[in-house]
């Protein structure tokens, strides 16, 4: 699989993205040479999911430096318009800064900036994988796992590997992986459509459910624990996260379960003192009226759709980036790493 989102720099660069509408009926990749056909693939979730957002915002701002080498003042406008499309996972926005610091220094250096950060995910992801992965069998049972998920934090959701997924992955290849529960997602079923994909790639056992489900399943015994990723964690440790998280962390301690999110340090805001300060996106109620185009509800009814919950802390049993662990409402930084 192609990194979920990278560069050419053919034809006065571009930037390629798997279309992740476009799955799991078919696999292909969108060239988008503008910063116009970028902003629409971020805003109709073409490109989606917190690190492979930050990818984006870093790649958007290499296109505007390539598109406008001698107008500093367009680059940023242009950047900004990438940072803009989606509020709540951090990760854009930063990703876009991060590049455009290097501006003064020519295009470039802006597009090396944007590299580096495509090439820094998938060891951070593997890092945090390791470390969720090692936090999960210590609160789990002494036996391969039953594991429920959320949406999608796989490596379509990043630049490569994973976060909530990516430590499934890690599981699986100690072989201590029973089965995944993947939550379909509701309405726009990243997990249907992204989760299940990549989870019969990976060649792990799975179920899927109706988000309906989700609690009934760890009432019943089904669930050891629950893994999913982040858009925008807060200093206190609050998550910000797909709709419907905040339900199963509920439900999860309900049945003393535990629940770990697991995302890069990059999706770590503590300039967000606590989840009540996160933006959530709320979006077009088109998406919950239908279902692959066909209507599910009257026309024009009034829709509530934020695309995001916030969990608060104490309902989650960790926190864990490739470097920290947040639990007991603390952060411990890892000393060394690995
Ligand atoms: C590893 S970040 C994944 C995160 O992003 C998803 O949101 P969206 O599909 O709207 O970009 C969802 O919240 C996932 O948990």
């Amino acid at each position: 699989m192609a990194r979920t989102v990278d560069w050419d720099d053919g034809d006065g660069g571009a930037v390629t993205a798997i279309d992740q509408r476009a799955l799991p009926g078919e696999y292909r990749v969108q060239r988008l040479a503008s910063v116009d056909s970028l902003v629409a693939a971020i805003a109709d979730l073409t490109i989606r999911g917190a690190p492979a957002l930050g990818g984006a915002g870093a790649l958007g701002a290499a296109l505007a430096a390539r598109r406008h080498p001698d107008d500093p003042a367009r680059v940023r406008a242009e950047a900004e318009r990438v940072a803009a499309v989606r509020p709540t996972a951090v990760n854009l926005r930063r990703g876009v800064e991060r590049a455009l610091a290097r501006l003064d220094e020519g295009a470039d250096a802006v597009v090396a900036e944007a590299l580096a950060v495509l090439d820094e995910d998938e060891t951070t992801n593997r890092r945090l994988g390791r470390r969720a992965a090692d936090v999960l069998t210590a609160l789990g049972p002494d036996r391969p796992l039953r594991l429920l998920t959320h949406c999608n934090s796989g490596a379509l959701a990043t630049v490569a590997w994973g976060t909530g997924l990516g430590a499934v992955r890690e599981l699986a290849e100690r072989g201590r992986v029973a089965e995944v529960l993947a939550c379909e997602t509701r309405p726009l079923l990243q997990g249907a459509r992204l989760t299940v994909w990549e989870l019969r790639e990976m060649g792990v056992a799975h179920r899927l459910l109706v988000d309906s489900a989700a609690a009934s399943a760890m009432a019943r015994g089904l669930v050891d624990a629950v893994v999913v990723g982040a858009d925008r964690i807060a200093a206190n440790g609050d998550v910000a996260n797909k709709i419907g998280t905040y339900a199963l962390a509920c439900a999860a301690v309900r049945h003393g379960l535990p629940m770990v999110v697991a995302a890069p340090e990059s999706t770590v805001d503590h300039a967000t003192v606590s989840g009540e300060d996160i933006v959530i996106e709320e979006r077009d109620g088109a998406e919950v009226r239908a279902v692959a185009g066909v209507p599910t509800a009257p026309e024009g009814t009034a829709v509530y759709n934020p695309a995001f919950d916030v969990t608060p802390a104490e309902l989650l049993a960790a926190v864990v980036t490739e470097r920290a662990t947040f639990r007991a409402g603390a952060w411990e930084r890892e000393a060394v790493l690995r």
